[in-house]
């Protein structure tokens, strides 16, 4: 037997053949026919259910709206977008770094994918960095969690057989820059002006906490001793010209939109995302990872293994002490009230922009 289900969330269709007998297979098959699941939402649903439920009407997998991370793939040029969608600043959250962790799994998954462009539904924010408020009170048993989250999104980033393009729309201080940073190429849009310039950067210093090791480390990797040393120590947030000097990004993206939408965009973006088809951050993006997805893949990993493998294997080593010394550091009392008038300086900011 076979049907079709039209999806809510996008105008392709979902093939489901036989769904019944395919049990522990579903959630592999609907990814397959171009929708990544939304992994909770799936694993609470039986094969037989969907199955059931398909026959009778058109399936809501999740919504785009509740979705942490929207997804898509685009097979015949071999590339995916993962976009973290978690209003209003994509900042990292427990649940956001396991949804960023657990997509990028699943794209993986998909031998036809060979680049992933990493991006955001927000159109002036990439990610604010780690979710302040996870740092603030933390519970004994949140905190090293949280930690642990962040620490998986990096490796399974830095790590990923997959080619990773950086799509940053807007800012991405502290863990949004290493997000970026840990791809393999990051396209930055040049902003709307001089008073509306995203910027980019480790700013921990100026937040009274420093960047671990590991971030650290993968700045230098970066832009090179000399130059991380000062910005790390500043708190360098880069607007684009400068990110682009130092070497911080790959390329920096100054037209506007154009109003001519991009077809391969439009079956590659999510949902959440189709207000980006005439985009040029998304538009290079696009190009960047078609032109890494064309590499014979296993030259391509075995090059990549080269330059971090190393790096990754000091970091699983080094994991148990950096959730410690993460812990113990952020919980010591001059630290939360470091990160307490922070919060307020940002909530103030954000009062005085709405009145
Ligand atoms: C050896 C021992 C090692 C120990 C290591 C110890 C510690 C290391 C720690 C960690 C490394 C990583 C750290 C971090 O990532 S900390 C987070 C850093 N991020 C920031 O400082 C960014 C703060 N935000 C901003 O500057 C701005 O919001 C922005 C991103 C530039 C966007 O500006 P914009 O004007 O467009 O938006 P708003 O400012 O109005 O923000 C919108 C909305 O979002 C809320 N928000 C923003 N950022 C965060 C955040 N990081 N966490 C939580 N919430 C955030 C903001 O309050 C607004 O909310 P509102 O309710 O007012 O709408």
């Amino acid at each position: 037997m076979s049907s079709t289900v039209d999806s809510p969330i996008s105008s392709s269709k979902i093939q489901i053949h036989q769904l019944d007998r395919l049990a522990p297979r579903s959630a592999f098959l609907l990814f397959y026919a171009g929708h990544p699941p939304h992994q909770t939402m799936i694993s609470s649903l039986s094969a037989r259910h969907i199955a059931r439920i398909a026959r009778q009407q058109p399936l809501r997998l999740f919504s785009s709206q509740d979705s942490l991370v929207v997804t898509n793939v685009h097979e015949e040029s071999g590339v995916a977008v993962l976009a973290m969608n978690r209003p209003p600043a994509n900042s990292l959250s427990l649940e956001l770094n396991e949804a960023i962790s657990t997509s990028l799994k699943q794209i993986e998954s998909n031998p036809k994918i060979q680049s992933v462009i990493l991006a955001s539904s927000n159109p002036t924010i990439f990610s604010a960095g780690l979710d302040i408020t996870e740092l603030i009170s933390p519970s004994d048993e949140r905190l090293p969690k949280f930690w642990n989250s962040l620490q998986q999104v990096y490796i399974d980033l830095y790590g990923s057989r997959l080619a990773t393009v950086a799509a940053i729309q807007g800012h991405a201080p502290a863990a949004g820059c290493m997000l970026a940073l840990a791809c393999d190429y990051r396209i930055m849009h040049g902003g709307h002006g001089e008073e509306h310039l995203p910027t980019i950067g480790f700013n921990e210093t100026q937040l009274g906490i420093a960047a671990p090791p590991w971030m650290g480390q993968l700045m230098v990797r970066t832009i090179g001793f000399r130059p991380a040393e000062r910005a790390l120590a500043l708190g360098t947030l880069f607007p684009p010209s400068e990110a682009l000097n130092a070497g911080v990004v790959d390329d920096v993206i100054t037209e506007q939109s154009s109003s001519e939408s991009n077809e391969v965009l439009k079956a590659l973006l999510p949902e959440a995302l189709q207000s980006q088809t005439s985009n040029p951050v998304m538009i290079k993006a696009y190009e960047e990872a078609a032109c890494y997805a064309k590499i014979p893949p296993q030259a391509r990993v075995a090059s990549k293994l080269v330059t971090r493998s190393e790096s990754l294997k000091e970091m699983q080593m080094t994991r148990e002490d950096d959730t410690q010394h993460f812990c113990g550091f952020i919980t010591h009392e001059v630290v939360q009230k470091n990160l307490m008038k922070y919060v307020e300086k940002m909530k103030q900011r954000g009062k005085a922009k709405k009145s």
